[in-house]
């Protein structure tokens, strides 16, 4: 297995109309959830992934399996609960490009998650764990239970990517930032945003937040900057790798979780840091081009066509 991701993925529905959702009465219906869309990422790239979770004996997460399975996804290690449900996310598009998203999560089949639903030998087979800050906040069972696959993954030399992903309405300012160090401290890789830099350190400065996460103990740090690029450093590295144009951005959710799947193909390949980073901000931007956390991403030959088409604008220019 290259990657393995542990997570929630819900139901999304998305309204055909915009402004408040108490007026929307027509809906699409899709998947969200930061590691799914992760796997998805790398598994379009051709590369084994599976994914760790619970979902609800019920219509949802049937639906939710079939449409991994279809994306190549190993879903051998996601338990049905015959008791808790599926969870559900809206989302709503407001004036000015507003957007607010309502979870219905609360209770669900994957917050029951526990420590003794890992399987160790699945951890042990793979070269990537892919985590995210969002698991942790589900339920207190859920932090055990990531706390377990860490350790797990560090006895066993899986390299493990975690991507802080702050999400204040599941839990308190002070929890999260307590939890948050100990995981980053905890990972090889750590890819936060700028804003999720500042609520741990205390700082915007990009160089400052970085080498934080190298002194709480991850080998590397990717610090995203949107259309900007991102910056990497490790212990004798730092370089900031800019980002590709993008002429308007459709819909940026995804955007974080589609540049992790595109960093971890380049590991994966041994690319060169630098050309890592920068196949994820192609997967980045190509993400925001398209509604929906996952239409987006790129199979191989989209990726490098994008990256052609952009060197060639920059050199044209
Ligand atoms: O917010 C969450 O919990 C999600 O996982 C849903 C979103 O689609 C995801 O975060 C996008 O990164």
């Amino acid at each position: 297995m290259d990657l393995i991701t542990l997570g929630e993925t819900m139901a999304l529905f998305t309204p055909s109309s915009e402004g408040y959702l108490r007026y929307a009465s027509q809906f699409s219906r899709s998947f969200a959830g930061a590691e799914t869309n992760v796997a998805i990422g790398v598994s379009r790239f051709g590369f084994k992934t599976g994914w760790i979770s619970k979902v609800g004996k019920d219509e949802f997460g049937q639906a939710l399996l079939r449409f991994l399975r279809g994306e190549q996804i190993d879903v051998s290690q996601v338990k049905k609960d015959e008791e808790y449900p599926t969870g559900l996310m809206f989302k709503e598009y407001l004036r000015d490009n507003k957007l607010r998203v309502f979870y219905y999560r609360k209770e669900s089949a994957a917050s029951r998650l526990v420590p003794k639903d890992i399987d160790e030998t699945y951890i042990k087979r793979a070269k990537y764990l892919f985590l995210s800050g969002i698991t942790p906040a589900l339920s207190d069972s859920c932090y055990e239970t990531v706390k377990r696959t860490v350790e797990v993954a560090r006895n066993e030399g899986t390299a493990i990517i975690f991507d802080p992903n702050l999400r204040r309405k599941l839990w308190t300012e002070d929890k999260a930032r307590r939890i948050l160090t100990e995981l980053s401290g905890l990972a090889d890789i750590v890819l936060p945003g700028v804003a999720e830099g500042e609520f741990l350190f205390g700082t915007s400065d990009v160089r400052e937040i970085g080498e934080s996460f190298l002194e709480l103990g991850a080998d590397m740090a990717v610090v995203k900057l949107g259309a900007k690029g991102a910056h990497y450093f490790t212990g004798s590295e730092h370089a900031l790798v800019p980002g590709f144009k993008v002429e308007r951005v459709i819909d940026p959710i995804g955007a974080g979780d589609a540049f992790a799947a595109g960093l971890i193909t380049g590991f994966i390949e041994n690319l060169t840091l630098k050309d890592a980073v920068n196949r994820a901000n192609g997967f980045g931007a190509m993400v925001t081009l398209v509604k929906g956390d996952v239409e987006g991403l790129p199979e191989r030959i989209e990726l490098e066509q994008f990256i052609s088409k952009a060197s060639l604008e920059d050199v044209q220019r």
